[in-house]
């Protein structure tokens, strides 16, 4: 181990990290993670990502903050007390929100979103609820709902290699997908515990409900703001009614994703560069900061904000756009001090649901559906955009579609 690093000199550090599980320094990682990594997780070496990977930028160096858009969508989701406001005011309001939604959604494809009505008080019990999950519960306990990699739809624990079907570039991170539908959530919480913990079980539906509720209205939003006609409009919405949710929201996933202290944090990443596949995704993070997004080539951080969730276009959203929303690349930079903790709803159309531009001028995508995506997506590990350029239409098939 010692011979690579002298070999390498551009991975100095590299024997230090590759001899931590049987250095005195392994308590400076995370218990059970270190557990994993020893009983069956690949070398600590499948853990130092290829060069032109890894983070040149740490987890806290924030660059410009008023770049990224910060966006109050209290016009949305508060009602004015009687004779606050007029209707018109009101509306007047709500237009200018979703004005800058779609202009975030265009330029950057991310945006945070203050006042989105998801109580504070249930952000703050479902952290304590993954923080327990990840940091109180042992290895074999998680390992009950441990992910299969290969099925179409894996949902369940995952930690590193373990769960996925990564053999290097390997990520540093645990992390817990759960299905939106509360029968089947109940499933999973029924294994790891043997009273099946009826807290987790109603904190994370709540959680699961209050941001479904609030990735439907941000893609009415900024659907309303494409230049679509009504007949389009009502067509992709027609699928959006099941219990006033939406039943996108049906086949959505709650995913908690938690990233231990790394010795080298340089050397590896939590989540390596990808677009979500989704229509749309909605993440809380805690403040340790960790989350990158790739602007014109460059990496700039995102800076938490507190009672802020960030929202992101899916590549879903994009193809539906027609290029007009870009899904946006972006990652996880780990760091050597702290635990991180970011919890995500992906609103997903349902498997049926076919994916295609809805303004039928000059598609830019062959439509798929959902299922087709989603099983594409988890067949091949995503590298940036790659999943999408596979559906995109060549000039010649453009013109092709165009003529029928
Ligand atoms: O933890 C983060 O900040 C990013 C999470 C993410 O990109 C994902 O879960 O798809
Ligand atoms: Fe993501």
């Amino acid at each position: 181990m010692g011979a690579l690093a002298q070999d390498n000199p551009i991975w100095p550090s590299l024997a230090s990290f590759l001899s931590l599980p049987s250095a005195s320094s392994r308590s400076a990682l995370n218990a059970a993670f270190a557990a994993l990594l020893q009983t069956s997780a690949p070398n600590l070496k499948d853990y130092v990502w290829t060069e032109r990977e890894r983070p040149l930028i740490a987890h806290n160096q924030f660059g410009d903050d008023e770049m990224i858009p910060v966006i109050d969508m209290g016009a949305f989701t508060f009602v004015p007390a009687d004779g606050a406001m007029s209707a018109l005011e009101r509306q007047k309001a709500q237009r200018s929100v979703a004005t800058q939604m779609a202009k975030a959604s265009q330029e950057w494809g991310f945006f945070q979103v203050t006042n989105h009505g998801v109580p504070e008080d249930l952000i703050k019990e479902m952290e304590r609820h993954a923080r327990d999950f990840f940091e109180l519960l042992k290895p074999e306990e998680k390992r009950r709902i441990l992910r299969d990699g290969n099925a179409g739809k894996p949902m369940g624990y995952a930690c590193g290699g373990a769960g996925t079907r990564l053999k290097s570039d390997i990520p540093w991170i645990e992390s817990l997908h759960l299905p939106s539908m509360a029968e089947e959530m109940d499933g999973y919480a029924w294994k790891v515990w043997q009273d099946g913990n009826k807290d987790f079980r109603r904190v994370v539906k709540e959680f699961s409900r209050a941001m479904g509720r609030v990735s439907m209205k941000l893609i009415e939003v900024l659907v309303g703001e494409l230049a679509l006609g009504q007949k389009e409009k009502d067509g992709m919405m027609r699928c959006k009614v099941e219990d006033g949710v939406g039943s996108w929201s049906s086949n959505s996933v709650v995913r908690f994703n938690y990233y231990p202290p790394c010795p080298q944090p340089a050397l590896t990443l939590g989540l390596g560069a990808h677009s979500d596949p989704h229509l749309l995704t909605l993440l809380h993070q805690d403040l340790v900061g960790g989350l990158q997004i790739c602007k014109d080539g460059l990496w700039m951080a995102i800076r938490p904000k507190p009672n802020a969730l960030v929202v992101n276009i899916g590549d879903a959203l994009q193809v539906w756009s027609n290029d007009v929303y870009k899904s946006v690349e972006h990652r996880a930079v780990c760091n050597s001090v702290k635990p991180r903790l970011s919890m995500g709803f992906f609103l997903n159309p349902l498997d049926e649901t076919i994916i295609t531009p809805l303004k039928s001028s000059s598609p830019l995508y062959k439509p798929f559906t959902w299922k087709e995506y989603r099983e594409c997506m988890y067949a091949h590990r995503p590298r940036g955009k790659s999943n999408l350029l596979q559906f995109k239409l060549l000039n010649d098939q453009q013109n092709k579609s165009n003529i029928m």
